[in-house]
């Protein structure tokens, strides 16, 4: 069974429902999963990290860009990095913010480029988005993310009120997507 860790900050609350819905996702499709907030990262959540197959990253976007708190542990990272201790690990990233864009592709474009120094492989949505006239908001990938996960949250609203539901489900949605991609790059990797 492969293992996930889904590694994230959360402020306020909202990035964390987005996080537990992705950990659903990943344990719906049959993986062993572990939500770890990076507030609570010690030596041994190193060592998961470690010897996780795919860490899935995630943050809300604060002033363009991840929180700093997120930035702390990619900063911190940089000791296994050293190692390459995360190479050819499965990696994927979500961003909740409160406007509907609010330059979270920045957030995710940062998330691609700690993969890519830790050497790991990146992974998308793999969805369409929906973007029809007769698209309403709680469809899947409404927001309309490629790269990695994006949901909204109204920026007067509180966790139990946003993001959506339908941001929610896009999340598990994404979770199993991960999932199944980390079974078919393990399988293949033998
Ligand atoms: C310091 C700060 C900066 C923010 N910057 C942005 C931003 O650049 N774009 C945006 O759309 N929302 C921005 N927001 C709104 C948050 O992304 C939004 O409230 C989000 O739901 C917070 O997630 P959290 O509850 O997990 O912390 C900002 C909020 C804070 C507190």
């Amino acid at each position: 069974m492969s293992k996930i860790v889904i590694v994230y900050h959360s402020g306020y609350g909202h990035t964390k429902k987005v996080a537990e819905a992705v950990h659903a996702g990943v344990l719906e499709a049959g993986a062993d999963a572990k939500l770890m907030p990076v507030g609570e990262i010690d030596d041994a959540a190193w060592d998961e990290l470690a010897a996780a197959d795919a860490l899935i990253f995630g943050a809300p976007t604060y002033m363009g860009g991840p929180s700093a708190d997120f930035k702390k542990f990619a900063d911190a990272s940089s000791k296994p990095w050293f190692g390459q201790a995360w190479k050819d690990k499965i990696a994927a990233g979500f961003t909740n913010s409160a406007t509907m864009n609010g330059d979270k592709f920045s957030t995710i474009q940062y998330f691609v480029t700690l993969a890519m120094q830790h050497s790991m492989i990146w992974a998308g949505t793999g969805m369409m988005p929906a973007n029809t006239k007769a698209a309403t908001r709680n469809d899947l990938n409404f927001v309309g993310g490629f790269t990695g996960l994006l949901t909204q949250s109204a920026a007067d609203a509180s966790p139990d009120e946003a993001p959506p539901p339908g941001d929610l489900e896009t999340a598990r949605a994404f979770g199993a997507r991960i999932a199944a991609v980390t079974a078919r790059w393990i399988a293949a990797r033998g």
